[in-house]
């Protein structure tokens, strides 16, 4: 069972602050530790979850994937069946939590390509373009440099100038790598990919070794809890309420004046002097605002809520990352993730991982090996085009809820020959990583994930109820434009050229997943896809930063249109999705917004 610690804050004394903030997790966490810290302001925050901070599930890198879709941890979500994905349920693990989804992530830290950014700013967005970020990308983090030896052997690399030197999160390269993680990256070199020193400055192509949320000198995650919370736990103008779920934002004369919640099964409400802010993520955000009364009239009345302001984007343009696993079997000879499986591995492993010594061995380490690819490697130009057309067919029938949904598609098919923006992942993963298929005890694999990154299928999120117990309806309509599904499996079956290569070749005894006994031919792989892809954990969209006119929820200082006092901070304001992974994007969101809260409100945010 896992063990809380109490942040020492009741209901009694959470009565009233200058911002309420619903949501301890990533954004929540960092941007009220940044209003505390640069202000005399009072900010409280209402967690859903628990404060966790010796846990060895969220501290240990990697047990990655141990507290999903548990109770203890997770808000539990799955999607409706998706009808173009053999009718599966999705789960959607969310953190709950204080630190979010941070706290249960994969550690990843990316940025994405600098177009993508500037796009933002494109659709209506003043200042949210790839240099107006930069400078809250290096505000949010600490980046420790990799050793020389780390540069060598594992091409790990960093511009220092692009990164933060003196922000909250800890940011740092693994030290333990498995060596087929080096043949997979000079595989994918040979075919063409450029090597990509630091993946981070604005050019993502290529292949690149990426640092993690890790802290060198602890060997534990660092996450929103451990870099904004506990070194802002004395604050006086800094409370934390944790098992707290906020109900519904109040409105009084149009303005946001407050917040109810449950604790310990009864009601509360906390008044907000100066604005509510909502940083419950990208399901739960859409959902408090639709509970309140803020949404769209068909989605409401079926909910059986009052409307009270209208908004359609509300829920609306949901776009998600999914990727789908190939696993491959080592011969003998190598150390991966698979090894801690065995006990007697795993005692010693977990006796270098307590030990202190500057490398912490197997279990202090991350994801790192990453390639990101233009569809021009591993599709026909006639391939292309028959995306473009379809997507063209998309645009013209109706199927995209608003303009917003159709601005952010038509930016990436007016850049689909720009092949500086990457539209799909490999990542390597040093351990058995697949869903089709058990690992073979005392068996070493190494798998690659093939990850969409631009998707043209968007979906929603509405709640179904006016009781907000009741799990709102996520429907990403995955491969709903049948492109993603092609660009997807394609990008599979690309893999075993990558493995045939000279490099892999002799390393590997052969292809698990996809079994390919079974799976062989392209429609072999769609299908493949269709039962086994699986989310990224990349949710973004429902709340998006646009023009109301276009379907946007909020504007570009992430105000909610209609409402005086309440704006969203979190996942869910992102209008087209990175080509990455997106922590490392929702921290500078969060910096961005409590500069521009404190501006304001007359005042400047101290770093
Ligand atoms: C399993 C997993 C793996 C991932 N891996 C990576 C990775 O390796 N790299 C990467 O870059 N990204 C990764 N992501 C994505 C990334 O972590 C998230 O997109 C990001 O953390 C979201 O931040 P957020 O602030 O929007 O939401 P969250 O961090 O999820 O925070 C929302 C918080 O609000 C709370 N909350 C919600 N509703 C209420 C309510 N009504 N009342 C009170 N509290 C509420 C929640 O409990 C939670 O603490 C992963 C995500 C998951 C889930």
């Amino acid at each position: 069972m896992a063990t809380s610690r109490d942040t020492g804050v009741t209901p009694q004394d959470f009565e009233s602050f200058d911002f309420v903030v619903v949501g301890g997790g990533t954004a929540g966490l960092a941007l009220a530790a940044r209003i505390a810290k640069s202000s005399s302001l009072s900010v409280g925050v209402l967690e859903a979850g628990l404060w966790r901070p010796e846990d060895p599930k969220i501290n240990t890198p990697a047990l990655i994937g141990q507290s999903l879709m548990d109770a203890d941890y997770d808000w539990q979500l799955m999607t409706v069946p998706q009808s173009e994905s053999n009718n599966r349920e999705y789960a959607w693990p969310r953190g709950k939590i204080l630190g979010g989804s941070s706290a249960l992530n994969f550690l990843v830290w990316q940025r994405g390509s600098k177009h993508e950014f500037d796009a933002w700013a494109k659709f209506g967005n003043k200042g949210w373009d790839w240099e107006g970020l930069l400078p809250y990308f290096r505000h949010s983090a600490t980046v420790v440099p990799p050793s020389s030896q780390l540069q060598k052997d594992n091409f790990a690399g960093l511009e220092e100038d692009a990164h933060g030197t003196d922000g909250p999160v800890s940011v740092a390269f693994s030290a333990w790598f498995t060596k087929p993680q080096q043949s997979w990256a000079s595989a994918l070199k040979e075919m063409g990919l450029n090597n990509n020193v630091d993946g981070l400055r604005g050019d993502n192509s290529g292949v690149w070794t990426s640092p993690a949320t890790l802290d060198p000198k602890t060997g534990r995650r660092s996450y929103s809890a451990s870099a904004h919370y506990e070194p802002n736990r004395g604050r006086e103008n800094l409370k934390v309420l944790c098992g707290a779920e906020a109900t519904q934002v109040i409105l009084e004369n149009g303005k946001a004046v407050g917040v109810k919640y449950m604790h310990g099964g009864k009601e509360y409400f906390v008044n907000a002097a100066k604005e509510v802010v909502l940083s419950g993520g990208s399901i739960n955000s859409p959902a408090l605002l639709e509970l309140s009364g803020i949404g769209s009239t068909e989605a409401l009345k079926s909910a059986g809520v009052v409307l009270k302001v209208e908004l359609p984007g509300v829920g609306a343009n949901l776009q998600e990352h999914l990727y789908c696993s190939s696993s491959y079997e080592l011969v003998e000879g190598f150390e991966t993730w698979c090894n801690l499986r065995q006990p007697d591995f795993a005692s010693k492993a977990m006796e270098s991982y307590n030990s202190q010594d500057v490398d912490r061995g197997i279990l202090a380490s991350a994801f790192s090996g990453f390639a990101f690819l233009p569809l021009q490697k591993y599709m026909s130009p006639q391939e292309i085009e028959e995306v473009r057309k379809e997507v063209d067919g998309h645009l013209k029938s109706g199927y995209y809820a608003n303009e917003l949904e159709k601005q952010s598609v038509r930016e990436v098919l007016a850049q689909l020959d720009n092949q500086s923006i990457p539209r799909m992942e490999y990542i390597f993963a040093p351990g058995f990583f697949a869903h089709a298929s058990a690992p073979k005890e005392n068996k070493n694999y190494f798998s690659i994930l093939s990850a969409l990154q631009s998707p043209f299928s968007r979906g929603s999120i509405h709640i179904t109820s006016a009781d907000h117990s009741k799990k709102p309806a996520i429907d990403p309509r995955y491969f709903s434009v049948k492109a993603d599904l092609k660009i997807m499996s394609k990008a599979m079956k690309n893999c075993d050229a990558v493995v045939e290569s000279g490099h892999l070749k002799d390393l590997i005894v052969r292809r698990q997943d996809p079994d390919p006994a079974k799976y062989n031919s392209e429609e072999d792989f769609d299908e493949f896809v269709k039962d086994y892809a699986q989310t990224e954990y990349h949710h973004i969209g429902t709340c998006s930063m646009a023009p109301k006119s276009a379907g946007g929820v909020v504007d570009d200082r992430l105000r909610v249109y209609g409402v005086d006092g309440l704006r969203v901070v979190d996942a869910s304001i992102m209008p087209l999705m990175p080509s990455s992974h997106i922590v490392a994007v929702v921290y500078a969101i969060a910096e961005k917004a409590a500069a521009m809260i404190l501006e304001d409100h007359q005042l400047a945010a101290k770093y």
